[in-house]
């Protein structure tokens, strides 16, 4: 049998240069149905994100899931669409560009590339680029802080289907967590102290996390406890006693019990429990997103308003921040 994807170049063997291989989730090319059903299609044929049986699954999403949900989705990706396209795209390619060129201004010579999970540019296309360039060592950081199979684990499928051709295998670092790295969680703190500076500390902060079915985590995903190590380090650093912070869970998908307590609830119960100020950071995006911009910042804005709260703020995701760059050059720099 032939081995799959192999270009000629794949057989002229090692040529010494090193990559960076920046990954993220991936976003639809355009705010339309017709995209946002695209990149559905492939975010939830995979079976790290939906673990249910295949089949049964398949007449779900195509016969339910993916006939209501792009309408839906592509009317919430039209609210945050700007100039430059999709922020998470935007904001990529803008990590992307900083990483470069802080390497580069501290001598090194390695290639820094973006790749993403679902949608373009794909993991397969940026590796054989990086192949056929001559790069063969390749740091793999995925831009998820903490660990989850949905993620972290799907974006290291992607790297491996990818290399399962070929003849030529570069030397391969993939960094698989980051919760509890001193630079991520001070770039974190700082980020949220100068919020504090700007609008006075809130009544509460609110770290508001991706969530997940809770079954996963009973099955041995370590997500939920990495992202409360995260909370409790973040916390500390501030100086925040309990009480001033709490943990949520947002962008629950399907009817399944998710881990909790749930974002959007605890925005319409904060209220009545006398909290009416309140701060909501995503310590599990690298960079801002439907899920934050128009989720929290919007409709969880809205829920908290409408049930009595009086001040609500968002704090922006690290993205460009050169803080996050710095952490991202410091976690790469053992394998350079
Ligand atoms: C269906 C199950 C899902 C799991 C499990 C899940 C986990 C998970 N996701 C992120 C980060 C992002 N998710 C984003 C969007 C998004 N997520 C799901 C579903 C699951 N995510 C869907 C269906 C969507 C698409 C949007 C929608 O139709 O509602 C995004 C934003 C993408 C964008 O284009 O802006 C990010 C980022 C994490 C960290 C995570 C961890 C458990
Ligand atoms: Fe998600
Ligand atoms: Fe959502």
């Amino acid at each position: 049998m032939a081995l799959k994807g192999l270009s000629k170049q794949q057989g002229h063997g090692p040529r010494g240069k090193k990559a960076v291989l920046l990954l993220n989730l991936g976003t639809p090319d355009a705010p339309t149905p017709k995209a946002v059903r695209r990149y559905l299609a492939e975010f939830l044929s995979d079976p790290r994100v939906v673990e249910i049986p295949k089949l049964l699954w398949q007449l779900i999403l195509h016969g339910i899931v993916l006939r209501v949900r792009p309408a839906k989705s592509a009317a919430l990706y039209q609210q945050i669409w700007t100039e430059q396209g999709s922020p998470l795209m935007d904001i990529s390619l803008r990590q992307r560009d900083a990483l470069r060129a802080l390497l580069a201004e501290q001598g090194s010579e390695v290639r820094v590339e973006l790749a993403m999970r679902y949608g373009q540019p794909s993991v397969s296309s940026v590796l054989q680029q990086l192949h056929s360039d001559g790069v063969d060592a390749i740091t793999v950081l995925p831009l998820y802080p903490q660990y989850s199979a949905p993620t972290t684990g799907s974006a290291f499928d992607a790297v491996a289907k990818e290399l399962m051709g070929w003849r030529y295998l570069p030397s391969l670092n993939f960094i698989n967590s980051y919760h509890d790295r001193p630079e991520f969680i001070s770039a974190l703190a700082a980020s949220i102290r100068r919020d504090f500076e700007v609008n006075g500390k809130p009544q509460k902060l609110v770290l508001s996390y991706h969530g997940m079915p809770e079954r996963n985590l009973h099955l041995g995903d370590p997500y939920y406890c990495l992202c409360l190590k995260t909370s409790r380090l973040v916390a500390e650093e501030l100086g925040l006693q309990e009480g001033e912070y709490m943990n949520t869970f947002q962008s629950r998908f399907g009817k399944a019990k998710w881990l909790g307590p749930y974002t959007d609830a605890t925005m319409a119960q904060l209220p009545t429990e006398g909290v009416k100020d309140v701060a909501v950071v995503c310590p599990a995006f690298s960079a801002d997103c439907l899920e934050t911009l128009e989720e929290i910042a919007g409709q969880n804005r809205e829920i908290f308003e409408h049930a009595g709260g009086e001040r609500f703020r968002y704090i922006p995701a690290l993205n460009d921040d050169p803080a996050h760059i710095d952490m991202m050059a410091k976690l790469v720099a053992p394998y350079l």
